[in-house]
């Protein structure tokens, strides 16, 4: 059984059409992203997927059941863009009396008030109230709220927009632990981090799913992806399409070459491209910075 299927999935606010046609079907796994520029209509997707809005048309089934349907009740969870907690209640207290609404008993939930507290490292705060803690703590204390009873399908919308550096990897590092078990749907403008964490990809345009890519595929064996510390990028680049085996070189950063690999045959026949790249660097004493196989989420979706 498919984890979400969306058919013909449309939204209008007013005239406004957020959602236009919108079909996919995805399985449980490897988190999914779901990426596209403000105003593409990622939050009303998510907002649908929750069951907060009634399509204009089309259907939407989460594990075969309609989003608002009571046998859902802790298997999807939602962390919202603009989440907010209550400023008069303390952490555990809140966490716990949404557990309580997943029926559990009140030593129970205080309990996995504590052990979502600890996923997101914050067990320390559990006694205080909202107003005393910083905005990136706030905003983890959402995520381990999401996480209560450990349901299938999580969705975060911005998860670590807000958060330093060190914390962002943190929740990273956390979705991928939890992955084996819980399948994360994660929107966010960081293509760096998404292409870290997901394998799917799924990218909304004014409304519209303008493409589905597999992170699998974009880093299979027909691009690579060189970065150079020092080169005369020109000659590089001249230098390169001339090997055997090399169909295109492209260039739309500075000295990031996206090297487009023939397939097949071609390919089997000059399957040492690594060897004869550093060949050429070390005949022009050229330095190179990385070498990575595929293409970045970001080539892969604009170029
Ligand atoms: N409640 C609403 N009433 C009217 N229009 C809305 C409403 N919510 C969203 N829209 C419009 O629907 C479109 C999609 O908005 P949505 O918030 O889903 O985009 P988004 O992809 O999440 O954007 P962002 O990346 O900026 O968060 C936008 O044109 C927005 O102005």
């Amino acid at each position: 059984m498919s984890l979400i299927q969306c058919q013909g999935l449309s939204q209008l606010y007013g005239s406004k059409k957020a959602l236009n046609d919108v079909n996919f079907s995805l399985e449980a796994g490897a988190p999914i992203a779901l990426v596209g520029p403000n105003g593409a209509g990622k939050t009303t997707l998510f907002s649908l997927l929750c069951g907060y809005l009634s399509p204009s048309a089309g259907t939407i089934t989460l594990l075969g059941e309609a989003p608002n349907s009571p046998k859902l009740l802790g298997k999807i969870a939602a962390l919202p863009q603009d989440a907010v907690l209550d400023p008069n209640l303390t952490i555990v207290s809140q966490l716990s009396f949404f557990a309580r609404l997943q029926g559990m008993g009140v030593e129970q939930a205080r309990q996995e008030a504590i052990r979502v507290l600890t996923l997101v490292d914050l067990a320390d705060v559990a006694e205080q109230k909202p107003p005393s803690l910083s905005h990136g703590m706030g905003k983890r204390v959402s995520i381990a709220q999401a996480l209560i009873g450990s349901p299938e399908l999580v969705l975060l919308d911005e998860p670590t927009a807000g958060l330093d550096p060190a914390n962002a990897k943190k929740v990273r590092e956390l979705v991928k632990a939890l992955s084996p078990t819980t399948t994360f749907m994660i929107s966010s403008h960081n293509l760096d981090e998404l292409e870290k964490l997901c394998d799917q990809v799924l990218y909304l345009d004014k409304g519209q799913l303008s493409q589905a890519v597999s992170m699998h595929a974009s880093t299979d064996s027909d691009y690579l992806t060189l970065t150079m510390q020092s080169c005369d990028s020109d000659l590089l680049q001249a230098e390169v399409a001339k090997l055997a085996g090399v169909v295109n070189v492209s260039s739309k950063q500075s000295k990031v070459f996206i090297i487009q690999l023939a397939t097949d045959e071609e390919k089997a026949q000059s399957s040492d491209i690594e060897m004869r790249l550093f060949a050429l660097f070390n005949q022009h004493k050229w330095q190179y910075k990385m070498l990575l196989k595929g293409r970045t989420l970001e080539e892969t979706l604009f170029s």
